[in-house]
């Protein structure tokens, strides 16, 4: 539930980032209020993940700024920095599990590793985490070649959730698995998002999954998020690109910026 006067959990403002002559991020603004999950959309290459690896502290931006609970994070280094990534539990694309290390291993990584919790103490919590995403505890002895797509997701999952973070990101979350999976998947991250009362962020192509994991949804065009808006107000938002993205409709004002370029 979205207080109005909250302080946003995460607020960025006019963040830049190039590489080079290639203009990324060209004034991003954005407010993600504490409790929401908010979709970032936006075609291939239009800055999504630099966006998420701004925030990790994984890129620095040549200029803007980010807070995290009122908290400037650019230009944090060392503990600050790891400080901040400890809020954050995020669930890779691939699921990015260690192929060295056992499914409970995997879960407890950021317990035994960041948090130096005791092995057998992070082993029960990592069992807990499982089962809370579907999976049982022989699950946890297996090594990651053994498992399917959708048993990495959900270990991926189990892992985001671990350290209990505030906040949890999503990238590409149902990206290889098949719509039932996929939806099992969302369910999943809707579930597990409330229950812990984290403030979600994705990026992802996929519109059902963005429509059944958001609250609100931010399209990121040109550098910029040109709309933002509640995810249930999406279809009639009125903004001729978002409604050609949401839409997949090849004609419209997106693919004649593409024909600009290579036309
Ligand atoms: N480390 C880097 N060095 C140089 N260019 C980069 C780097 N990281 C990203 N880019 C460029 O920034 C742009 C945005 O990339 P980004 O990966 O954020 O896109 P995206 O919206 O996540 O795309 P997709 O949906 O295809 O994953 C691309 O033009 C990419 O080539």
């Amino acid at each position: 539930m979205t207080l109005a006067n909250a302080l946003p959990k995460i607020q960025i403002r006019d963040l830049q980032v190039a590489f080079g002559s290639n203009k990324v991020l060209q004034g991003v603004n954005l407010d993600i209020a504490p409790g929401d999950s908010l979709v970032v959309i936006g075609g291939s290459g239009s800055g999504k993940s630099v966006l998420l690896k701004c925030i990790l502290g994984l890129l620095h931006p040549q200029a803007g700024s980010i807070k995290i609970d009122g908290e400037e994070v650019v230009g944090l280094t060392g503990d600050e920095l790891e400080a901040v990534r400890h809020k954050i539990g995020m669930l890779f694309q691939s699921a990015a599990l260690f192929d060295s290390l056992t499914v409970w291993e995997n879960v407890a990584f950021g317990l035994t590793q960041g948090e130096k919790m005791p092995r057998q103490e992070a082993k029960q919590v990592a069992l807990k985490r499982l089962a809370e995403v579907g999976l049982q505890a022989q699950v946890g002895e297996l090594m990651p070649s053994e498992l399917s797509g959708g048993m990495k997701k959900r270990v991926g999952l189990a892992r985001a959730i671990a350290t209990e973070p505030d906040i949890i990101f999503f990238d590409e979350p149902t990206t290889g698995l098949d719509p039932i999976m996929g939806a099992m998947i969302d369910k999943l991250i809707v579930e597990v998002t409330q229950a812990a009362g984290a403030t979600g962020l994705t990026i992802t192509h996929d519109m059902a999954s963005a429509r059944r994991i958001s609250n609100r949804m931010a399209m990121l065009f040109e550098g910029r998020i040109i709309w933002d808006g509640a995810t249930d107000q999406v279809e009639a938002c009125g903004n001729p690109y978002v409604e050609q993205f949401i839409n997949g409709r090849p004609d419209g004002p997106i693919e004649m910026k593409i024909q600009d370029h290579f036309g």
